[in-house]
């Protein structure tokens, strides 16, 4: 199959040092023995976590480099993918962030042993509270794993600043998903820059979508804890709120 090194730079067109492949796989193993007790992946051998943990997580990693300067959030870590290793790659300030906090303070040791420390900080919390509390601090957010295209923008959009960029890794979206998404985003103030797919070496597809905050969101941000992933927001909710006045005012969580 290769070093990790060999498929980023044939495959992927992108370079690491044998340096940062060490710390990564000293990060897939520190998670690999936390899992012996806690449930952070259900990943369990190395091969596996080289493909779809390491491999996949540095995709991002061009996408992130070409956002604006600034701090980084990881929504939804759990394991710290892809926010561990796009903080070794990136140098960037990054936020983790996980409903459950005994999951992200299980990373915090992790990233005092890469070396990550200094600039590595954690939330146990929801994204909505996040929102709350650093509203459009964010220039840069990965999701992977968490939640519809949807359901993303709607929670990422409170927390980047303009100019900011959603960086979104997915499988493979039904045709529902994307037309939601599409018909959602502008109203949420985003813009599509990217759309790529990749194929990892392990054969599966992995597509990126990178969203751009352009404008304000035409309703009030973050809603009521739960909500964007319960009952997401579809374009049929813009039609009828368009010509009320409301939704831009109020802080009210709905
Ligand atoms: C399937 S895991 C994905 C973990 C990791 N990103 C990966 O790809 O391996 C989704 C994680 O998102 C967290 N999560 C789900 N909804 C959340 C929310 N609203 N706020 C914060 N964390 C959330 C869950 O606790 C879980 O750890």
């Amino acid at each position: 199959m290769g070093t990790l090194r060999d498929i980023l730079a044939t495959r992927h067109g992108i370079d690491i040092t044998e340096q940062q492949e060490r710390i990564l796989f000293d990060d897939l193993h520190a998670i690999m023995e936390i899992n012996k007790t806690m449930n952070l992946t259900r990943i369990l051998s190395e091969e596996d976590g080289m493909v779809l943990h390491l491999e996949d997580s540095v995709l991002g990693l061009p996408y992130v480099n070409d956002a604006p300067a600034g701090l980084y959030g990881d929504l939804g870590t759990g394991g710290g993918f892809p926010g561990i290793p796009l903080c070794v790659l990136t140098g960037r300030e990054t936020l983790l962030v996980d409903s459950v906090k005994k999951k992200v303070r299980a990373l915090e040791p992790v990233a005092e042993e890469l070396g990550v420390g200094d600039r590595l900080s954690t939330y146990g919390g929801r994204i909505e509270d996040l929102a709350l509390e650093r509203p459009r601090e964010f220039s840069v957010l990965t999701a992977r794993a968490l939640s519809s295209l949807g359901s993303l923008l709607e929670l990422a959009s409170p927390l980047l600043r303009k100019g900011g960029r959603l960086v979104c890794y997915k499988a493979q979206p039904t045709e529902e998903e994307l037309e939601i998404a599409f018909g959602i985003m502008k109203p949420l103030g985003f813009d599509l820059v990217c759309d790529d797919s990749h194929e990892l070496s392990d054969g599966s597809t992995r597509r990126i979508f990178v969203f751009q905050k352009a404008a304000n969101p035409r309703i009030a941000l973050p809603r009521r804890v739960g909500m964007a992933q319960r009952n997401p927001l579809t374009p049929a909710d813009f039609a009828q709120k368009s010509g009320q006045k409301s939704g831009q005012k109020s802080r009210k969580r709905r």
